[in-house]
């Protein structure tokens, strides 16, 4: 019988706002599909290591992790393999727009609407309403984040 691999990575919903709308960060991974920011966790790093570190890597952005937020989605990217992604929500704090060229085609600060319009998959998509209530529910009257 063979064995299933599990697999782990760590990525962030991560947010802005500018001209007083909120934005989110996705991007296109070369084989097409539109997500957000992940990776695999190496050695003995933490979720939130992890997280930061491919951020910084895919993106070459820093972040600040919002407390209170953290989602998994699972899904077999190939035949045998059982992937679990651990999503936290984070703001974006500083750093400079890279994109990592060996992984991705493009990178894009979206609407709200536009961002449940890209993603490729559900599992995201779920992901993604869940950040967004959380929002609601720590600030109802859209002060820090304005829905839009
Ligand atoms: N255990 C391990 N440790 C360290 N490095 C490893 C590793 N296994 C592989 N690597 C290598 O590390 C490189 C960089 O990986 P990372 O950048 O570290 O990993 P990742 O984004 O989590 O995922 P990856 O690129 O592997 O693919 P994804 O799940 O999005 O996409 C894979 C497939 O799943 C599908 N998919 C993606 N998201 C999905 C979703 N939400 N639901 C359903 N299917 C989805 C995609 O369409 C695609 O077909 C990879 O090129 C890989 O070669």
């Amino acid at each position: 019988m063979t064995e299933t691999r599990k697999e782990i990575s760590c990525g962030a919903v991560i947010i802005r706002v500018n001209h007083g709308k909120l934005q989110v960060l996705v991007i296109r991974q070369k084989q097409g599909h539109w997500c957000f920011p992940k990776g695999h966790v190496e050695g003995s790093e933490t979720e939130h290591e992890t997280a930061a570190r491919e951020i910084k890597e895919e993106t070459g952005l820093d972040v600040r992790f919002l407390d209170g937020f953290r989602e998994c989605t699972y899904y077999s990217p190939e035949p045998g393999v059982e992937k679990k992604v651990v999503y936290f929500l984070a703001e974006m704090s500083g750093g400079r727009e890279k994109i990592q060229e060996e992984e991705l085609l493009e990178m894009h600060w979206a609407s709200v609407i536009d961002t449940e319009a890209l993603l490729s998959y559900p599992n995201d998509a779920e992901l993604f309403h869940k950040a967004i209530a959380f929002l609601h529910k720590e600030d109802p009257d859209g002060v820090r984040w304005p829905l839009n």
